[in-house]
């Protein structure tokens, strides 16, 4: 049997949820597939415990709901948990768990996207048709780690940033994070605060880690500001207030880049580093920065400054990817590497009737954005047949 509906939505992370919700509010039927055993797997279950989102609320909001005015400024993932839950309720979305999508192709004589989906819970194979497609599974699907010679023999324990919640089963260990990204460097300080020897590696100014150092105030105010005043001008006021809060941190192998961070995160999509504390820690070599991996043997790592070091754990906060092409080859909407081959603005519409939510690198902002001009050029076009 085929199940029949006008808007097909694979993913049901914020992404999907939000796209969800503004359908609804147009009465636009559509079903939500998730591979999980539940909504926004990745805040329930990837994400770390002292998780806090990074941006002040109002940039973390859903199209169409406000956050409740008792909470914070910057939200726990628990309050934005909750948040979620009020969410979907509030707006009936009910996403089917538990449906892995394998393929989705679009067939021409009928004008509509076809999709086999898994049903994990009995194994069963399930089939969906609609005229619409949209993809919001995200840039953070599957955690990215890099190959390493010898790191299939390394003798400690290996995990991903997804993986790891807390550092209570690392105190008194030699613990190496690598990567220096906002998930690196919330670990590394979350692992010392558990009485971990914690060390990071930050890329080698060879293959140069340039990178932005911010507090979340600065991004605040610096969010505050676009309003009004061009992005070049907030670049370098964000930028003059990062040197002299954190003076020159490039004897840490973090060097800041001559551009701007907001400028950066527009054109590149990459974050600055919102400092939670981390690099107070490395100022008081409570965590220590080593440079890039060159091999893994037992449970040594040598880096490529030559020098060797035993660690009892190696933690990747090395990235993620998207994991769109695995099930979807449109070859229009998006690249070889499941990302969109137009850059925001005009990212988030392919042809024949699919869109993507959620690949804007702008975070919950940027999917708020999508998911409401989504909807509302699927209605402009189901009101015009
Ligand atoms: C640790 C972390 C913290 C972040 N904090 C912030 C923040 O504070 N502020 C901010 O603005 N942004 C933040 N982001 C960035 C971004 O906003 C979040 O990653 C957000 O959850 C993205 O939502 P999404 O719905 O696009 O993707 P996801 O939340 O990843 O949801 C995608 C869903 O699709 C499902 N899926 C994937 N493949 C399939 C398939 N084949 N079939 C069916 N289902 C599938 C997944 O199981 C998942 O539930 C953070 C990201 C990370 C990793
Ligand atoms: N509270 C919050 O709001 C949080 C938000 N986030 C967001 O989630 C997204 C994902 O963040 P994150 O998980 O940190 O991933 P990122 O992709 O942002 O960072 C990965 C880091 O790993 C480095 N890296 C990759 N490969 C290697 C390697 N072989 N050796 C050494 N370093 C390597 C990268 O360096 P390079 O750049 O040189 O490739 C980069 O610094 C981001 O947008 C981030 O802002 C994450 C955590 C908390
Ligand atoms: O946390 C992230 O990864 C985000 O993408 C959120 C975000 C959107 N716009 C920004 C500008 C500066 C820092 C973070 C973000």
């Amino acid at each position: 049997m085929k199940h029949e509906t006008t808007v097909l939505i694979v993913g049901a992370g914020p992404a999907g949820i939000s796209t969800s919700a503004c359908l609804n509010l147009k009465n636009i039927p559509n079903i939500v597939l998730e591979r999980d055993d539940s909504f926004a797997s990745l805040w329930k279950k990837r994400s770390y415990d002292r998780l806090k989102l990074h941006l002040a609320s109002q940039f973390c909001e859903l199209p169409y709901m406000s956050f409740p005015p008792n909470l914070p400024t910057f939200i726990s993932k628990n309050d934005f948990l909750e948040y979620l839950e009020t969410y979907v309720f509030h707006f009936n979305v009910n996403p089917l768990h538990q449906r892995d999508v394998e393929s989705a192709i679009f067939d021409n004589a009928d004008g509509k996207w076809h999709v086999k989906v898994m049903n994990v819970e009995n194994n069963v194979v399930e089939y969906y048709a609609a005229k619409f497609l949209v993809v919001a599974t995200g840039e953070n699907s599957e955690g990215f780690v890099p190959k390493i010679e010898g790191l299939d023999g390394f003798g400690g324990k290996i995990m991903h940033s997804s993986e790891y919640a807390n550092g209570k089963s690392f105190e008194e260990k030699d613990v190496l994070v690598v990567g220096c990204g906002n998930s690196g460097m919330e670990i590394a300080y979350d692992l010392s605060n558990w009485g971990a020897r914690t060390s990071i590696v930050v890329r080698s100014p060879v293959s140069s880690l340039l990178v932005h150092v911010l507090t979340k105030e600065m991004v605040q105010v610096g969010m505050f500001l676009l309003k009004y005043i061009p992005c070049n001008i907030v670049d370098q006021m964000v930028m003059m207030l990062s040197k002299l809060t954190y003076g020159d941190l490039s004897v840490f192998g973090l060097k800041r880049p001559n551009k701007g961070p907001f400028y950066l995160k527009k054109i590149t999509g990459k974050s600055p580093v919102i400092d939670v504390g981390t690099v107070d820690k490395i100022k008081q070599k409570q965590v220590k920065v080593l440079p890039s991996i060159k091999k893994i043997k037992g449970n040594y790592i040598k880096f490529i400054d030559g020098k060797r070091k035993r660690f009892d754990a190696l933690i990747f906060a090395t990235g993620y990817k998207s994991t769109v092409t695995k099930w979807l080859k449109d070859g229009v909407l998006f690249n070889e590497n499941g990302m969109p081959k137009k850059r925001s603005p005009s990212h988030w519409k392919g042809e024949k009737g699919i869109y993507c939510v959620g690949f804007a690198s702008a975070g919950l902002f940027g999917i708020s954005s999508d998911a409401k001009n989504v909807v509302e050029d699927i209605s402009r076009i189901l009101m015009h047949v």
